[in-house]
């Protein structure tokens, strides 16, 4: 099974998102996505989880990286833009990090070895 996740871009600072759920999870942060359902792209997947957490439309770029979550999923992360402005709709709340910010917040475990690839993207 897949995770599909999406690092979006803006003025170089990349979106993140504060989980509401589940309570060993609440309070920390991710990039929006979800998993991808039978039939389903990684694509469509992403521009489906888009909408439902943040309410935007994105348009999705290249494959930054992949890495195995615990059970065996693999988690991917894509590089993305959004056509308007993401807001908090499932979660906490979201934030733009640019590269400097992103250790300022307590993120999902697995989501730290994207870091690099991000920070590539963000231009430092
Ligand atoms: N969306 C997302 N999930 C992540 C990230 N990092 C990370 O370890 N995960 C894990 C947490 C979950 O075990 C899994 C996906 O969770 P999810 O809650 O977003 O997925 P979902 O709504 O489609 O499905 P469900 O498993 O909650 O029913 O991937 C990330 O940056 N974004």
């Amino acid at each position: 099974m897949t995770v599909v996740a999406a690092a979006v871009v803006r003025d170089r600072a990349v979106l993140a998102q504060q989980r509401a759920f589940p309570a060993e999870a609440a309070g920390m942060w991710e990039f929006p996505g979800g998993r991808v359902e039978p039939g389903e792209s990684d694509v469509d997947a992403l521009r489906r989880e888009c909408l439902e957490e943040l309410g935007v439309e994105v348009a999705v770029g290249e494959l930054l990286g992949s890495v195995l979550l615990p059970g065996g999923r693999e988690l991917r992360l894509y590089a993305a833009s959004a056509a308007g402005e993401p807001r908090a709709v499932e979660h906490l709340g979201v934030r733009w990090l640019a590269a400097s910010e992103l250790e300022s917040v307590p993120w999902l475990p697995a989501d730290v070895e994207f870091f690099g690839a991000v920070r590539d993207l963000l231009g430092g």
